[in-house]
């Protein structure tokens, strides 16, 4: 949907609860419950109700990652309301009805999705019907080494195969996991598809954060001149991975417009319209893009400038 001058603005909570242990998903699922009320009522008590709310990476457990992966629920197909949820998907079911409660949407952070042979680390929307209305597996998964942390996520999961994007009444969005932070290539892909902004849901690590987590989003927004929403873990020391918190939005101009600190935190921010559409009239990267000069990566769409 190319932008219009109707488009309304979007009022979005980033909720960043703290890791917690996968033996404590009930307890994490009613945190949830509490904290997504807590941000609907302080944004209607303010005068700008949420539209839009976020949740972190592997929200329902994470603490121990060996022991996640014993976590996983059956997520359903799209277009799947409460009653079309196993009982056994707990945290699934609890997206779904959380969603309908508040008349919002929401993006459920993710959660170990049942696979085969493996498992994903998935993410999914919610829209105000409590309907799923999109889901993305991981693609891009966190394999790596560096003296202060070592990670092989590709040894639980299976990697998604495709990118993802979702239309709502304030545009359409992009929404990637983590890790695919790192590729710029993905939210160059997912800004070629008309989006005013990317959703991150999060589990960065607290050295990895320090080095990477402020400029990565700053460059992703500046670079595509969309808005830029993480939702990070909070952060639990001492753990087997400590995570950074530092939940953010930044705007297309790559300015940091929220930020959290370390802790549990719910993070406001508006999707303004009209700043994205100054930012690509001033700074009209989209229609002087070259795709003859590096046809490598892509041909097609252009960012719509305004
Ligand atoms: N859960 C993740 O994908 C972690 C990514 C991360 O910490 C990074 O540095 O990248």
């Amino acid at each position: 949907m190319t932008l219009t001058q109707t488009t309304p603005n979007a009022n979005i909570a980033i909720i960043q609860l703290r890791a917690a242990s996968p033996a404590a998903k009930l307890e994490t699922i009613a945190r949830v419950r509490e904290l997504v009320a807590q941000a609907v009522g302080q944004s209607h008590a303010a005068g700008a109700p949420v539209d839009l709310v976020i949740l972190p990476e592997l929200w329902n457990g994470l603490a121990d990652p060996d022991e996640s992966i014993t976590h996983d629920e059956v997520i359903p197909e799209v277009g799947a309301r409460v009653g079309d949820i196993p009982a056994k998907s707990v945290s699934v079911r609890a997206l779904a009805e959380i969603a309908a409660q508040h008349n919002i949407w929401l993006v459920g952070g993710t959660i170990v999705e049942t696979g085969t042979p493996k498992l994903y680390n998935t993410a999914t929307v919610w829209s105000p019907a409590g309907e799923l209305v999109q889901k993305h597996r991981k693609a891009h998964l966190f394999d790596i080494a560096l003296p202060a942390v070592t990670f092989k996520e590709s040894a639980a999961f299976d990697p998604g195969q495709s990118l993802c994007t979702f239309q709502t009444p304030w545009g359409k969005f992009g929404l990637a996991i983590c890790y695919e932070l790192r590729f710029a290539e993905v939210a160059i892909a997912l800004a070629r598809q008309d989006i005013s902004a990317i959703i991150y849901p999060a589990a960065f690590t607290k050295p990895t954060g320090e080095l990477h987590w402020e400029l990565l989003h700053r460059a992703r927004a500046l670079d595509n001149q969309v808005y830029v929403f993480a939702a990070c873990l909070g952060r639990v020391e001492p753990a087997k991975v400590v995570m950074y918190g530092h939940s953010l939005a930044a705007n297309p101009l790559g300015q940091i417009v929220a930020t959290a600190a370390e802790g549990e935190e719910i993070v406001y921010a508006t999707l303004d319209h009209d700043v994205v559409k100054d930012t690509r009239a001033g700074i009209p990267l989209g229609t002087q893009r070259r795709f003859d000069l590096y046809a490598d990566i892509g041909v097609g769409a252009v960012i719509s400038a305004a």
